[in-house]
Order: structure tokens, then sequence, then C-alpha cells
């Protein structure tokens, strides 16, 4: 199995605080890796460092071998990282067909991007995602007017649509209904073994519907890895979690 993101002692150091402290993961080409933790424990962070959005203070990061350690965030980007954050950043204007056709053609500007004569591959990758996220009905629906979910499986459709090459998502469920967490789940199932996602996530109910291999953080460092059951099982981890309310 090809490794899509190698992390060797990834640390960050805000002024003697380690928010990340010597952190050591290997994502294979395909895995769908949760990364759990109790608050404050460098989570975010770690996906911070991973995207270029903040820099690290020791150690590396390699995409497919390729070192990408601290380099400028839209470098990372065009690398193959792509992140999906809480608020999302889809052209709230245009129509979400629109939006996932200016995914597609990977150039910047959009009108530039809304080109008539795309090429088949682009539409075939465009129906599957479409397909995936349910958005059919809602194709010619201006973005802005989205549900939360919607929005949510649109920017996400559109990382896809963008064929990132490794996904982060950051509490992927925050803010939805019960209904719109199973289906997000449910996406997310979809893309395994296609796709290479890490995941942060505190809701447990969504963790058990995706979880194959987790990543257990505990104050800046790896504590705990392995499959749920294993997780759930180990003392170290239970001790991390006790009086925070986390992992149940
Ligand atoms: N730029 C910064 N300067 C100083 N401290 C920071 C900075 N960014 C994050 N921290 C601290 O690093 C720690 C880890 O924060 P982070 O947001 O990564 O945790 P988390 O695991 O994502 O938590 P949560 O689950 O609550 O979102 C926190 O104590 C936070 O205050």
């Amino acid at each position: 199995m090809a490794v899509a993101l190698s992390i060797d002692g990834l640390t960050v150091d805000f002024g003697g605080f380690r928010a990340v402290d010597d952190f050591t993961t290997v994502v294979e080409d395909g895995e769908l890796r949760v990364i759990l933790g109790p608050n404050g424990a460098g989570k975010t962070t770690l996906m911070d460092l991973i995207s270029g959005k903040t820099a690290s203070t020791g150690g590396h990061v390699h995409l497919y071998g390729t070192e990408i350690t601290n380099r400028p965030e839209h470098i990372i980007a065009r690398h193959g990282v792509g992140r999906k954050f809480q608020i999302p950043s889809v052209f709230r204007d245009l129509t979400v067909r629109q939006n996932l056709e200016v995914a597609a053609s990977g150039e910047p500007g959009v009108f530039r991007n809304l080109r008539l004569h795309m090429v088949a591959q682009d539409r075939e990758r465009i129906d599957r995602v479409i397909e995936l996220t349910n958005l059919g009905p809602v194709l010619g629906t201006i973005a802005g007017e989205l549900s939360h979910g919607q929005m949510q499986w649109l920017e996400l459709g559109m990382l896809i649509t963008q064929q990132a090459k490794v996904v982060l998502l950051d509490e992927p469920t925050a803010g939805m209904t019960q209904a719109e967490t199973f289906k997000t789940a449910e996406i997310i199932n979809a893309l395994k073994g296609s796709h290479t996602i890490l995941v942060v996530e505190h809701d447990m109910a969504f963790v058990r519907e995706i979880a194959e291999r987790i990543s257990v953080m505990h104050m800046g460092r790896l504590l705990a890895e392995g499959p749920m059951a294993q997780i759930e099982a180990d003392p170290a981890v239970r001790e991390a979690y006790l009086g925070s309310g986390g992992i149940h």
C-alpha cells in the first residue's frame, strides 16, 4: 500500500508550549483516519501544521513522498491537501452545479472556469459526486440558499471533484441534525478506499459509524493508535479522558 501522508516527529512550540509534540504517524493511500482527543489535545493544530496554516518548529510531513513541511498554505493545497472548514468556502452566489464545475476545472478565476466544453472526465467526476452527496435535486439552487448539511456536503463534494489527494475534515458534523450526521457518515464510508481522509471529530456515534484506524492525541502527543475496540480498552486513553466527558 502506498503511503499518502507520512508525519514524522511533527512539533510546534508556541513560546514554550508544545501544542503538537513529536507526533508521528503514517496514513496509507485510501485510508480513513480519525483523530480523537480531549479538548485542547492539539487536533486542530495538527491539521493546521499539515495544511501549512501554522508553521511547525520541528519534524517533517511528506505527501506521497514529497516533503511539504512548512511550505506556504496555497502550495500545499496545490500539492493535493484539501481542507474543509466549519464555515464552508463555497461560492455562495453560484449554483451547486456551477460550484462543482469550478472545482472540477482546477484553475483559479471563477468565470474563466465556467466553460461549456468541460472534458468528459470532469463531467463523470461531477456526476459521481452529485450521486454521492445527494445534491441532485438542488443542482440549480444558489449555494447560499442551501441547508447547513447540504452546504457541508457541497464543500466536501468540491474537494473530491478537485481530486484532493488527502482531505482534512475538522468536525464535519458540527451543527448537523442526526439525519444529516448519518448522511455524512454514509458519504465518508463511500469514499473509503478511493480517497485518503483525516477526520477530527468529537461525536462518538459518528466516529463509530466511520472509524477504521484511530489516532488518539493527548497534550500534543500521540497517545494511542489502532482500531476502535483497542482504543476504547486502552487504560491510557481512559485516563486521558477522565473528567473531560470525552470518549463514551
Ligand atoms: N497560535 C497559538 N498560540 C498559542 N497556543 C495555541 C495556538 N494555537 C493553539 N494553541 C493551544 O494549543 C492547544 C491545542 O489546541 P487545539 O485547538 O489544536 O486543540 P484541539 O485538540 O483541536 O481542541 P478542541 O477539541 O477543543 O478543538 C490549546 O491549548 C490551544 O490553546
